[in-house]
This record gives structure tokens, sequence and C-alpha cells, in this order.
């Protein structure tokens, strides 16, 4: 006897899908990866190679971007039983969808004025430290990784080189995500080393959240200025930021916009990605951070 088919589904896995929503100068945040499984009467496709019961998995990806555009998400349960219906209801051969979301957190970071587009991921971040003593004394290094922040509005990138390899549109208005691994160097030691670190963050997500970025470059020697004009005791920087790209989902085929006043939706894209990395000094200082302390 030949092997029978068993249990089977398919479907799109993590979907990683920005769902920006303005409301003026007011942006809020929903930060989902979706993963979609489909069963039913599929046993065709698997013993006879027809696909004519087949809903491309691209499509799942498709409708899940399209959703976050045309209904928002109010929540992820909302949107889960959305996504879930609607598989099941428009195919026939569709009998049981399982949408399962993880979400991402993300808190406020407060900003002077009105407006409000800056937010740090919650959960994540590590506090390091390194202290070498030899001959010549001790040396100690503070730092942070995993700090995941977010801007979405006051980023743009234009005006770049252009050969024949480039394709990368300028962006007037782009959404500048970052995971932040620092390093920084004390020249003396100061009084407290948890408010100096708590400091030293402080001023790091504070120049992130309100500095307006032509590149994420000036965005890091903004974080850096703004450590070592503000805290006495720190004479050098090294920072090491990924640009996380958030790509414009194109919803033209769908016939639907994705830009206008009420906000976007976005590919989260985990790879490849930028590396901005770059070491500031207080005027004078030596430039003793291994450069290879923040590197992947
Ligand atoms: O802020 C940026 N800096 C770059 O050097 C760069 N390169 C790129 O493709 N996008 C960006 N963004």
């Amino acid at each position: 006897m030949p092997p029978t088919l068993g249990q089977n589904q398919y479907g799109k896995a993590e979907t990683r899908v920005v769902r920006v929503t303005r409301e003026g100068p007011v942006h809020h945040v929903r930060d989902l990866n979706v993963s979609v499984a489909l069963s039913g009467d599929l046993a065709a496709v698997h013993l006879a190679g027809s696909n004519a019961a087949v809903l491309p998995t691209d499509t799942m990806k498709n409708t899940v971007y399209a959703f976050a555009r045309e209904h928002g998400i109010a929540s992820p349960e909302a949107f889960g039983e959305r996504l879930a219906r609607h598989f099941v209801d428009t195919q026939p051969a569709i009998h049981r969808a399982r949408v399962r979301i993880a979400e991402y957190a993300w808190d406020r970071v407060p900003t002077p004025g009105e407006g409000a587009h800056s937010f740090v991921r919650a959960g994540g971040e590590t506090r390091t430290a390194q202290v070498t003593c030899d001959d010549t004394g001790v040396r100690t290094l503070g730092g942070l990784t995993g700090l995941t922040v977010m801007n979405t509005t006051d980023s743009e990138f234009r005006g770049f080189v252009r050969d024949r390899f480039t394709t990368l549109p300028e962006a007037d208005d782009r959404l500048l995500a970052t995971d932040v691994t620092a390093v920084w160097r004390y020249a003396a030691a100061p009084e407290d080393w948890d408010a100096t670190h708590a400091r030293v963050r402080g001023r790091l997500l504070g120049a992130f959240a309100g500095t307006y970025s032509r590149s994420l470059q000036q965005t890091l020697f903004a974080m850096g200025t703004a450590v070592i004009e503000n805290v006495p005791q720190i004479d050098e920087i090294r920072l090491s930021l990924p640009n996380k790209h958030h790509f414009l989902v194109d919803l033209e085929p769908f016939g639907m916009s994705n830009a206008g006043p009420d906000g976007a939706v976005y590919i989260a894209a985990d790879r490849p990605y930028g590396l901005i990395e770059a070491t500031v000094l207080r005027d004078g200082a030596p430039s003793l951070i291994p450069v290879d302390l923040t590197a992947p």
C-alpha cells in the first residue's frame, strides 16, 4: 500500500508588519509578526501536483499588509480574527485558518513640543560594563545594547551618490529605527554609576527622538555629542547602529494608496541591514575604545 497523506497545513510565517497611524503630530504604532496557516481540501496539491485550490502564501502576506492598511490594527486579536475569517470565508477549499500573532510593544519617548513620534521598545535592553586593570591603572567602560528605538517621522535620506547599481529612491519622510549598542569610556569615576548610566541612556534617547535626521550617521553623531556635552566624566563613546529598514508596502496592485496624512503600512525587514558605527570624542581626548567591541 502506498503511504497516505496525514495532517497538513501551509501558510506564510512571520510577516512583519508595522502600522503607523497619524493623528496630526501624534503617531500611534502597532508592530506585529503574523503567521498564517491554512488547511482544508488540499490533498490534490500533495498527491497530484494540482495547485487549483492553492492560494499562494505570497497572497497571504499581501493580505496581511492590505488589511493593515484598510482596516488598521486595533488589536492583535481583532486583526487575527479578521484575517482568519477572511481566508475561510473566501477560499472554498480552506476549512481552517490559524493566525498566530506576536506583538512587539513600543513605549513613547517623551519629547518637548507637540510631536509624539518617537518610541522605544519595551524590554530586551542589556546594560554592559568592562573594567581593565593593569600597571597603567584602571579603565572602565560602560555601555548598553538592545535599546531599540524608532521615529515615525522627521527622518529623510536624500542627495546620496548614485551609480549604475543604485536603485534606492530618495526618502523625504521615512521611518527610522535602530537597536542602539553603545560603549562609553569614563575618564573619571562618577559619584553614582547607576545615575550616570541612566543619564547617558536618557541623553541617547533624547537626541535620537529630538534630532531631525538626514541620515542615521548624522543622528549617531547627535547622540554621541549629547552624551559628551552633558556627562563630564565621559570622554569617548562608540555607537553601533543597525539601520532597521522599514519599507513602505506597495499597495498599488490592490488599488490602494499607502501614503497620506493618516499613516502607512511598513514591511519591517530584518536583514540585510545598514550598519552605521562611529566614535564621538571629547575634543583632544584619545580614542581608546576598541573598534570591535560593538561589532556583530
Ligand atoms: O541613514 C542612512 N545612511 C546610509 O548610509 C544609508 N544607505 C542606505 O541605503 N540607506 C541609508 N540610510
